[in-house]
């Protein structure tokens, strides 16, 4: 077992020097295989499918053979989530790993998520209660605090790049806020350490996929269904509703959402200091139902393979039609929620900490995520 003190000395590493002790696997399979152990109710990396998608060599068509083919080229790819939290990000790679499974381009691609939160609870909460935030030290969203945070994210990191290199997946999402331009540029510095690294069997292409939610109707009930996350498995529905807002608005007064300004940057940085990579930028907002200027890009390396662009053709396919194929659904959800209906299986109100009486759930969350949050919430001083 480890505690989270245990943490401390196993992720010394700052953006300049190389964080992933992938030539020392004894002491992260240590601290992985804690956390793995006992991953059964909320699994740490999702695999969707995976049992049917190793690389089956029984072609069924010229293009699958073909994808087949070119899979023995060295090609791998990152798949850096960006967005707030509550944003869709989770749901919206979900939805990218099942239209992956079913584009025959891309159908015999291993696609694993690895969740930072998820490493979070399972390494600092360890099945107990999460304490709740209250400006305390235990306030890991606070970024005053964010030393903590930024280890789970390097160890689920760490994580991923040790199952790439293992050959366990072809395609990692990393789900992370990744809200900051420091997190962002530690990932890309670690992807360019793992490719110039003449020992590693796999090229790693790296993607950033941002997720973004402005409609406020959309946020409160994307709030609403994080409440039931197992951070708050314990507690009454106000308390995490406030917890979560907080959570938000720590997030909003320190977020940087990526940029062509970014991206450029990137692209020079890579063609600098080593091989250039190739970068790719695609952008989900609002469920798709929102567009913006420069919110995608694609840098190709000068050496990318037909599997290479393939798979970045099916990811913008994803996108261009991610409203189309998923946006009914939710507005659905969020009018039927906003109407005082919730799924079968849950209740329609909540009980509040200080009065027994049922209240609908909507009444609460209104209250607390109101028009004035939202107005605050653009100030930097508030959280
Ligand atoms: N595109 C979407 N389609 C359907 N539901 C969504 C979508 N985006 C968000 N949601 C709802 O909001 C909740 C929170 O979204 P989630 O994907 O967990 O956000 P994030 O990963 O950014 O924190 C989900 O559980 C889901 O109920
Ligand atoms: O380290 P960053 O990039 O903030 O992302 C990880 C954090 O994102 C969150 C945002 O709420 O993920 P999750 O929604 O999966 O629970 C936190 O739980 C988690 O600790």
């Amino acid at each position: 077992m480890i505690l989270e003190e245990d943490l401390d000395s196993g992720s010394k590493s700052n953006s300049t020097n190389s964080l992933f002790s992938l030539n020392n696997r004894d002491s992260y399979s240590s601290i992985v295989d804690d956390y793995l152990a006992d991953a059964d109710e909320e699994p740490t990396a999702l695999t969707l499918n995976y049992s049917n998608r190793g690389r089956r060599f029984s072609a069924v068509s010229a293009a699958a053979l073909q994808q087949q083919q070119d899979l023995q080229t060295n090609d791998k790819l990152v798949i850096v989530l960006v967005g707030l939290p509550a944003s869709g990000k989770s749901t919206v790679s979900n939805h990218l790993i099942q239209h992956l499974g079913q584009d025959p381009r891309t159908a015999h691609m291993r696609c694993k998520t690895f969740n930072a939160g998820q490493v979070r609870r399972k390494l600092s909460c360890r099945g107990r209660p999460m304490m709740l935030a209250n400006n305390s030290s235990e306030d890991l969203f606070n970024p005053k605090n964010s030393q903590k945070k930024e280890k789970y994210a390097r160890l689920t990191l760490e994580h991923m790049f040790a199952e790439l290199d293992q050959d366990s997946c072809d395609a990692a999402i990393f789900d992370a806020t990744n809200s900051t331009e420091a997190r962002r540029a530690f990932i890309f510095h670690q992807l360019r350490v793992y490719n110039a690294d003449a020992n590693r069997s796999y090229h790693i292409t790296p993607v950033v996929l941002q997720v973004s939610c402005t409609e406020r109707a959309f946020v409160r009930y994307n709030i609403h269904n994080k409440t039931f996350n197992q951070d708050y498995f314990d507690k009454p529905y106000e308390f995490a509703v406030r917890d979560f807002a907080k959570r938000l608005a720590h997030y909003h007064s320190q977020y940087i959402p990526f940029t062509t300004a970014e991206f450029n940057s990137h692209v020079v940085e890579s063609k600098l200091v080593s091989e250039d990579n190739g970068l790719f930028w695609f952008s989900v907002i609002n469920a798709g139902y929102s567009c913006a200027p420069n919110s995608a890009a694609l840098h190709f390396p000068p050496k990318a393979t037909q599997y290479l662009s393939s798979v970045i053709d099916s990811i913008q396919e994803f996108v261009s039609s991610y409203s189309g194929v998923h946006a009914h659904q939710y507005i659905q959800d969020v009018q039927d929620f906003a109407k005082g209906k919730t799924p079968s299986n849950r209740t329609l109100t909540a009980t509040t900490p200080n009065n027994s009486t049922a209240v609908p759930y909507a009444a609460i969350l209104h209250g607390i995520v109101n028009e004035d949050y939202f107005t605050r919430l653009h100030k930097p001083s508030f959280a």
